[in-house]
């Protein structure tokens, strides 16, 4: 897998118990998932489905998370990725913890928002 994002939530992402909400993971999960299709697309893509997204241990403020990637599927014009987020906590004893997997469906689209045909060279 590749790793393509970097992350830290801060307080405004946190819910009254200082844990962070699932819209702001999933944002960024859809944002960091969308780079390998923009790259082996060359160009413009739209999320078309959230095929599956599990929420396997909560993530608090200050986690430094890191969103890896890795596409599983091309197909003629949608390119699905497995995307997974590590949590690294509690700095003075550092350990990573896997936070949150999706599968992610993305469709290469042209300058009017229509699917266009993923390159294959
Ligand atoms: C930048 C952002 O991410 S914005 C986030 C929200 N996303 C959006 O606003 C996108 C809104 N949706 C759209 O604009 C349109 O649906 C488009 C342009 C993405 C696709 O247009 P459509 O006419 O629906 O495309 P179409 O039915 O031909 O399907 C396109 C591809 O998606 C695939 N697809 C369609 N539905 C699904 C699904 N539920 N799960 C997985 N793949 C799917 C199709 O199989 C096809 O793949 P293929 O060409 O590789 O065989």
């Amino acid at each position: 897998m590749e790793l393509v994002t970097r992350v830290m939530p801060l307080p405004k992402d946190a819910n009254g118990n200082g844990d962070i909400f699932g819209g702001w993971i999933m944002a960024q999960v859809d944002l960091a998932g969308s780079a390998l299709p923009v790259r082996i697309s060359r160009g413009r893509v739209a999320t078309i489905a959230v095929n599956e997204f599990v929420f396997r241990s909560s993530v608090s403020v200050g986690d430094l998370l890191s969103i890896y990637a890795r596409i599983v599927r091309v197909g003629n014009t949608s390119m699905t990725v497995h995307v997974e987020v590590w949590a690294e906590r509690n700095p003075v004893n550092p350990h990573l913890v896997k936070v949150t997997e999706a599968n992610i469906t993305y469709v290469a689209i042209d300058e009017h928002g229509k699917p266009r045909t993923v390159p294959r060279d």
